[in-house]
């Protein structure tokens, strides 16, 4: 009954974060795109960081544009069809969040680069490892912050798990394993973007960056990928990838799946969702649900072999800033700013960290036989 009423309590907080007063001259930020998840990721993180002010979103359409603008109380919006190059030209915004499907992520990072504006992307940052590659060039030409938005890496949750491995009590890790999977018809609308091969979609360029950067994390270490096995929905659409890969002497499988059978007769009751990461060592396992958005809710569980399994929460870090509410894209934007401000990140990733995780998921795509997601057509 109390994890349950703190659970309420914690999610409550939050999706309505309180309303900060902000320090003398924040950050401005513009958000490209009115997309679904840019409330999550920036305007509500936003609203509870005294130096991060949103002012702006830019939609091809005006009145969705101005619909946005008005719900979450941004002063400028910005719609049609030169609205994002209009965003990117005010010289009031000195960073931009990028929501935009994969395929767009290079264009309009290099351009907001171009303008001297900071990039927060999302994930993944690029459509392969070739864009990913010239991002971060352009990034450090310029001298500007430039973060693939991978929201986990932040949260004390995979820290927590990191470091139950690193104490050493569970022995030398032998295999780490995910089935990271939805169900289709819950978590996509009709049309989504993450499906079309030309937007850069496919199931793996939308899941696999959980897996593939919880497990180099985990691992310290880059994988050798072995083998890797897709079905697809549609041409260069993968539905399901099973992969095999050793990241030095320790295997690791991931099965991402963007549409999970159902059990039963006609596969009938459906099977919702499933987001365990385990790793086995010589001397017990570490289970985490949930990995994905660990902020709404996680269980890490502690299976030593001579031992009684205990279950965990990591919220909040056990040093350093952060609240039990905060959500992983909180986090992420307090060490976003960090950086910005010259000032050392709990946590980051960097530029090769973010090029390892497109060169993997391209290596996966050779490997069943896809065709990389295209280059982008824009020159700088
Ligand atoms: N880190 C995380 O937790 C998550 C990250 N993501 C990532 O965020 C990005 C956006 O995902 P999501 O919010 O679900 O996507 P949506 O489909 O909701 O939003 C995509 C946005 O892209 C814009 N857009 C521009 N050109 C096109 C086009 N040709 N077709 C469709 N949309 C276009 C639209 O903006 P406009 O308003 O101008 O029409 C739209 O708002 C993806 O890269 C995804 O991987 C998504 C979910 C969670
Ligand atoms: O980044 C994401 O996280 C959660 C998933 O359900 C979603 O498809 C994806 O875009």
């Amino acid at each position: 009954m109390f994890s349950l009423i703190s659970f309420v309590k914690r999610v409550n907080k939050g999706n309505n974060p309180p309303l900060v007063e902000k320090a003398s001259n924040p950050l401005r930020f513009g958000v490209l795109g009115a997309a679904r998840i840019a409330p999550d990721a920036i305007i509500k993180p936003a609203r509870c960081h005294d130096d991060v002010e949103v002012i702006a979103v830019a939609a091809r359409n005006k009145d969705r544009a101005d619909e946005f603008a008005k719900k979450w109380d941004l002063p400028k919006s910005y719609g049609g069809a030169t609205a994002y190059q209009d965003l990117l030209d005010d010289g009031d915004i000195d960073a931009v969040y990028i929501g935009l499907p994969n395929s767009l992520h290079f264009e309009w990072t290099m351009k907001a680069l171009a303008l001297g504006k900071h990039v927060l992307c999302e994930k993944p940052i690029a459509d392969n490892e070739e864009e990913t590659r010239k991002m971060f060039a352009f990034a450090e030409e310029k001298n500007l912050i430039l973060l693939e938005a991978w929201q986990v890496r932040f949260h004390p949750a995979i820290q927590r798990v990191k470091a139950i491995v690193e104490e050493g009590s569970l022995g030398k890790m032998v295999s780490m394993t995910t089935h990271l999977g939805v169900w289709n018809s819950v978590f996509f609308v009709k049309d989504d973007i993450r499906f079309n091969y030309s937007l850069g979609g496919g199931g793996l360029m939308d899941m696999g960056p959980y897996p593939i950067n919880c497990m180099r994390y985990l691992a310290s270490c880059e994988p050798v990928i072995d083998s890797a096995e897709a079905i697809c929905r549609s041409e260069n659409i993968d539905r399901r990838i099973e992969t095999h890969m050793t990241f030095g002497a320790l295997p690791a499988t991931i099965i991402t799946d963007s549409a999970m059978e159902g059990w039963g007769p006609f596969q009938l009751i459906p099977q919702w969702i499933k987001m365990v990461l385990r790793v086995d060592c010589e001397e017990g396992a570490v289970e985490i649900r949930n990995y994905v958005l660990p902020h709404v809710w996680h269980s890490i569980t502690v299976l030593p072999k001579n031992g009684k399994p205990r279950v965990e929460k990591a919220y909040k870090p056990l040093e350093g800033k952060g609240e039990e509410w905060w959500s992983a894209y909180r986090y992420q934007l307090e060490a976003f700013m960090d950086k910005v401000r010259g000032r050392k990140p709990q946590a980051w990733r960097s530029a090769e960290d973010s090029i390892s995780s497109m060169h993997i998921i391209d290596t996966i795509y050779t490997k069943c036989g896809l065709a990389l997601r295209p280059n982008s057509e824009f020159k700088l």
